[in-house]
């Protein structure tokens, strides 16, 4: 099963180095193989329609728009849509799915046009359409495109010229702000330009697409050199690539930056797009690939500066894939905040630092490093689920203000603007 994903993925990296859209849905398996040939099929009157199906002991099959289907009947009583069951004004559920008993079987079925008729032995009557199942079968969803991206490396990002965004736009045309999010949602950065240079004007462009994700260091945060904080972001030496609060359960979703002001040298941030160099390992070590999804490391931050207290613990892999589909969707890597190892048994732990460092090695290559001296004026939105950012050390005075955005909400903003994520 991992295998017959991997290679799957493998075949269309030709396509992610060629900087393409890609798509994340599975192969289909063959089911016409599974079935004995002596079934009685009923299929429809109308030649047209191309829907046939069957009642098994123990699971309904369904074949229409060239997909097969195959439901289980608990699955079917408990996605009853009638008015009884569903709630169709809040999208909720009515039915106690614990009442349904789990033999059930239905009495009877019909098909009439493209609707399905199903009677359970109480006498309820649910209807299905077929279009209906063919988008909520686990089949019919499997072959569905999960997220668009563009995966990048310097050149590849740089040759896509991504127009940024100008701040009125964005804050005042819908278009505007799904341009934007389209570009974010693609490639993991966006930039707006033209943005007084100011925390407020930075709050109020946070505030367009989504909620502030307060932590510990503020909703909105302004941050010089001062080591005000027991954190290295808060000094002028250089940081290597990584993501932020890792040390998170469920690291925040979108960093927002901006530079109100730098008098002096270096300081230039760095971007490197984790899911690129994920691909890469996909590509040339499947199995490191597989143990840096499995194996749960700790990241930690301990604060005591001033009145600072915190103690935080996030557990997870550095690769965060879905488990119905392999789709990667969270990388989680901070060399700096990596927690002692105690959750891997020896014999493992050996092989992980194999993976971790391929995983690093293809974060380090220089083809992979986009960087870009933020100034006064220009916001920069980084997927913190996806795109490691990074700087030079710099000297002289540089203030950066910015927040942290909660993923749901700013998924949630470009879903009511029509866009898939
Ligand atoms: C952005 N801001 C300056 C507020 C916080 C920096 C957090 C740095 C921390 N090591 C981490 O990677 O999570
Ligand atoms: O100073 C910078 O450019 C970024 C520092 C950093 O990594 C952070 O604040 O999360
Ligand atoms: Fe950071």
């Amino acid at each position: 099963m991992w295998c017959h994903r991997l290679s799957h993925l493998q075949s269309r990296l030709q396509d992610l180095l060629k900087g393409r859209v890609i798509c994340w849905a599975l192969q289909q398996p063959n089911f016409k193989n599974l079935f004995p040939l002596a079934i009685r099929w009923h299929h429809t009157a109308s030649k047209s329609l191309n829907c046939a199906w069957q009642q098994h002991e123990d699971h309904f099959e369904l074949q229409y728009a060239n997909t097969v289907m195959r439901f289980d009947y608990v699955w079917l009583r408990d996605h009853c849509r009638s008015a009884s069951c569903y709630n169709s004004k809040t999208h909720q559920r009515s039915l106690d799915t614990a009442s349904v008993d789990l033999c059930i079987k239905p009495k009877t079925i019909r098909l009439d046009e493209t609707t399905l008729f199903f009677t359970w032995p109480d006498g309820h009557v649910t209807r299905y359409d077929l279009d209906w199942l063919v988008q909520n079968s686990y089949e019919g969803q499997k072959q569905k495109v999960i997220q668009p991206r563009i995966l990048w490396n310097a050149e590849i990002y740089q040759q896509a010229q991504v127009p940024p965004v100008d701040f009125q736009s964005f804050l005042e045309t819908n278009e505007g702000l799904k341009k934007f999010l389209q570009n974010f949602l693609l490639y993991g950065i966006a930039f707006v330009e033209n943005v007084p240079p100011t925390q407020e004007h930075t709050e109020k462009l946070a505030g367009r697409i989504s909620l502030i994700r307060e932590t510990m260091y503020g909703r909105m945060w302004y941050f010089t050199s001062d080591f005000s904080r027991g954190d290295t972001a808060y000094t002028k030496l250089a940081l290597d690539r990584h993501t932020d609060t890792t040390y998170f359960q469920e690291p925040c979703g979108i960093q927002v930056f901006h530079c109100l002001k730098h008098e002096g040298t270096g300081g230039k941030t760095l971007l490197v797009d984790g899911f690129y160099a994920a691909e890469q390992v996909l590509q040339k070590a499947p199995e490191e690939f597989e143990l840096l999804s499995k194996v749960p490391l700790k990241h930690e931050y301990i604060e005591n500066v001033g009145e600072c207290h915190n103690h935080m613990i996030g557990v997870g892999p550095v690769l965060n894939i879905y488990p119905w589909n392999k789709e990667l969707y969270l990388i989680r890597y901070n060399n700096y905040d990596r927690a002692v190892i105690n959750t891997v048994p020896y014999d493992v732990v050996h092989r992980w630092y194999t993976a971790h460092r391929t995983l690093t090695i293809e974060l380090r290559r220089p083809e992979n490093e986009f960087w870009v001296k933020l100034k006064p004026g220009t916001v920069l939105f980084i997927d913190n689920w996806r795109v490691l950012h990074g700087r030079e050390s710099f000297t002289g005075y540089r203030q950066l203000c910015g927040c942290y955005l909660t993923r749901d909400d700013v998924l949630n903003t470009a879903r009511l603007l029509g866009l898939q994520a």
